[in-house]
């Protein structure tokens, strides 16, 4: 029998305080590291494709780690051509199980892997141990779970129900499935499913129960499982129709864009303190729905300038107030809380009830923070509002002791708060190492296009 690796454990120890000096402006060129929704994808659509794919610019941090690991571990091989940025990926295909029949996967707190490996290895046929951060024990996956019973898989909770640790059986299923998954708590959970389904075979239909959340990045899902060769039919944002005898084949090389939420922080700063901020690696081709922060900082009075490929941000504290819906940029979403601290006026932020289920309470995370540094912020189920304190404005000189802002294990509490330095006080960011998820070297770039 085959014995899976033991799990490889990640826990992070908490990193020291950063303090940041006080900035006034905010001008340079960023190239940014991948994306870290189309590393996690690709990754594991190269797996689960026949013949192998050459991945370039994928994203090195703890997030592609996990993905990355639990694919070595489930006996795919994942070669480094140039670090683990530049990979080549041997494609398991057709085979409809993955070697390593037996494993304990570690997956930290990356939605991107657990979620869909949880829809893969359910249509695989070994047994299988998923687990994760204790916070990702909190992150529900009920609604997946429950979409995936039907069609035969045997999935079961080793702690509360409907959240992680979750063991997986083999499958005992056999298509054409007819799936209905929720939509309304993780856009995460169809994804996972379009993703796994033309690898289980026989065809599928899937309807999605409730409104669905973040759909930019069911659009993300859906253009690259088409360029792993599937086509998935759809009517609107209820169903979706995987094509019997759909099968992933190699696209053969693939490269990465620039991570788009990552790129929030950089065009924010810009917004704020002067700019221009220039992005490459991320711009108007973009398939990443993140890219559309662009139009809340117009909004907000910047100037934005694009590119196929890259993007510029320029503008001047006060800047305007607003009020937006922003479900289909919930992790952008985060820093326009925090520029909303240079608004002349309050800003409200609607639609974003996820924020509570993802690495911490977010809405709850970002009130008690922006408190911290005087602003009048009010709180609802999915809402948020900020008032800016008086004369939060670029410019005035940093006085006082050091605000210690807390981070709560979130890599945008992290980042977002670095655009804090712009204002009147001093800025301390606590276990800045969080920023790892996602965006390893942050603070350096930051420091890099700020002075
Ligand atoms: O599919 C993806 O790559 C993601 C979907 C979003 O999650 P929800 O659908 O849970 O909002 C987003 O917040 C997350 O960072 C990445
Ligand atoms: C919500 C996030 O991550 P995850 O992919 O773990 O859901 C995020 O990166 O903001």
């Amino acid at each position: 029998m085959d014995r899976g690796h033991a799990p490889q454990r990640l826990e992070r120890m908490t990193t020291a305080a950063l303090d940041l000096p006080p900035v006034r402006r905010a001008a340079g060129t960023i190239r940014l590291p991948g994306s870290k929704s189309i590393s996690n994808r690709t990754l594991l659509l190269a797996a689960l494709s026949s013949g192998t794919t050459e991945l370039t610019a994928l994203l090195d941090s703890d997030d592609t780690r996990v993905m990355r690991d639990a694919l070595r571990t489930l006996g795919v091989a994942v070669e480094e051509l140039g670090g683990v940025e530049h990979v080549k990926v041997t494609g398991i295909g057709a085979a409809r199980g993955f070697p390593v029949k037996r494993a304990e996967i570690f997956l930290g707190n990356a939605g991107t892997a657990f979620r869909p490996l949880t829809a893969a290895l359910a249509f695989a046929d070994g047994n299988y141990i998923l687990s994760g951060v204790p916070r990702m024990h909190e992150r529900p996956i009920g609604d997946l779970v429950e979409g995936l019973r039907p069609a035969g898989a045997r999935i079961e909770s080793r702690g509360n129900p409907g959240y992680p640790p979750l063991a997986i059986a083999p499958f005992e299923g056999r298509g054409p499935y007819r799936l209905k998954v929720r939509g309304d708590v993780s856009s995460q959970f169809l994804s996972a499913l379009l993703m796994a389904l033309p690898w289980a075979g026989g065809g599928a239909r899937v309807e999605v129960d409730g409104e669905l959340i973040s759909k930019p990045y069911v659009d993300l899902t859906l253009g690259l499982m088409e360029r792993f060769g599937v086509r998935v039919r759809r009517e609107g944002w209820s169903v979706f129709d995987i094509p019997a005898g759909a099968a992933y084949v190699s696209p053969g090389k693939l490269a990465v864009e620039g991570d788009a939420s990552s790129a929030s922080y950089f065009l924010a700063a810009g917004t704020i303190a002067g700019g221009p901020v220039r992005i490459e690696g991320v711009g108007r081709t973009s398939l990443q729905g993140d890219i559309a922060f662009a139009e809340v900082l117009e909004a907000m009075g910047a100037t934005i300038t694009r590119g196929d490929d890259w993007i510029e941000a320029s503008g001047h504290a006060p800047l305007k107030p607003f009020d937006l819906d922003m479900n289909r940029i919930p992790d952008a979403a985060m820093t326009a809380a925090v520029a909303a601290l240079f608004a002349s006026g309050p800003c409200m932020l609607r639609n974003i009830a996820s924020w509570r289920v993802k690495e911490t309470d977010r809405i709850a995370a970002m009130a008690t923070e922006l408190r911290k540094l005087g602003a009048t912020v009010e709180e609802g189920p999915d809402w948020i509002r900020v008032q800016a304190p008086p004369n939060y404005a670029r410019g005035a000189p940093a006085i006082g002791e050091p605000v210690a802002i807390d981070t709560y294990d979130d890599h945008r509490m992290a980042m977002c708060f670095s655009l804090a330095s712009f204002g009147p006080r001093r800025i301390r960011i606590n276990d800045p190492g969080c920023v790892a998820k996602t965006f390893p070297t942050y603070f350096q770039a930051f420091a890099k296009v700020v002075s």
